[in-house]
């Protein structure tokens, strides 16, 4: 196979190749620089939003992680999706645990078994065994506010990367999806791992930072942010992604202001 050089021209937005005759893309703005989508190839990913990492008495809260900020960002989330949805931008729910068994998390010779602050708070604090994460159990539910409705999917996975051992790439891949936007908890973790395997897999990734938290305070938020706008995406915000669909929620309905 022989490769050939493209040419890329400043006045046109950076974003995924425009087939002959497709509508003229919507552009986001963001950091580094305003990124183009068509909102039939984008999906929203809503990552792990889950009692386990959002609410009091879940995992990450009983694990000694401070999760004040996850309440404004199930707000702003759930602001997003129902933007995407209104747009037609298919929204991906991930949700992250093992059967109750703890089979899928690995034992002794994965190194999940000794990473997993679940696993590792369960072994040391006996009153929470088999209720960090375990499907079918509180911990395991994604929050109240944030429940898949018809059209949406939800790809379980049982890593930080929801593109590991999941059906998350071929259910993406199937339909046409091109262009990825981020948000959920924890942008360290489970979100970048995702977002740094989509970069790999050719996805155009957009992080949407005021719908994101961390574990492990600011500066990792900002670390984490620094490395998606430098090396593997585009850094945005909730209001500029609404404010992107306004060209079809005025279509379709009065969303993109409210
Ligand atoms: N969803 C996540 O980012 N999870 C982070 C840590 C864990 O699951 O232990």
């Amino acid at each position: 196979m022989t490769l050939q050089h493209v040419t890329i021209t400043s006045d046109v937005p950076v974003g995924p190749a425009q087939a002959p005759g497709a509508p003229a893309p919507l552009v986001m703005q963001a950091r580094p620089e305003p990124v183009a989508f068509q909102p039939g190839q984008t999906a929203l990913i809503v990552v792990d939003m889950q009692n386990a990492y959002a609410s009091v008495g879940g995992y990450v809260d009983s694990a000694g992680f401070d999760i004040s900020g996850a309440q404004g960002v199930i707000g702003n989330i759930a602001r997003t999706v129902e933007a995407a949805r209104a747009a037609g931008v298919l929204v991906v729910f991930l949700q992250n645990g093992w059967d109750d068994q703890y089979v899928e998390a690995g034992g002794p010779g994965s190194p999940n078994w000794y990473k997993s602050n679940a696993l590792k708070t369960m072994r040391k604090k006996p009153e929470f065994a088999g209720k960090f994460l375990a499907k079918g159990g509180w911990d395991y539910a994604l929050v109240d506010a944030l429940q898949p409705r018809d059209g949406d999917i939800l790809v379980p996975k049982t890593r930080y990367s929801g593109f590991f051992n999941s059906a998350l790439d071929s259910t993406l891949r199937a339909r046409g999806i091109r262009s990825l936007v981020f948000t959920g908890i924890a942008t360290n973790v489970c979100v970048e791992s995702t977002l740094r395997d989509a970069f790999h897999l050719e996805y155009f990734c957009v992080l949407l930072e005021d719908a994101t938290h961390e574990l492990g305070g600011p500066a990792i938020q900002q670390a984490s942010t620094y490395n998606v706008e430098t090396f593997f995406g585009w850094v945005s915000a909730v209001d500029a992604f609404r404010h992107s669909l306004a060209p079809i929620a005025n279509r379709q309905s009065p969303i993109a202001d409210r």
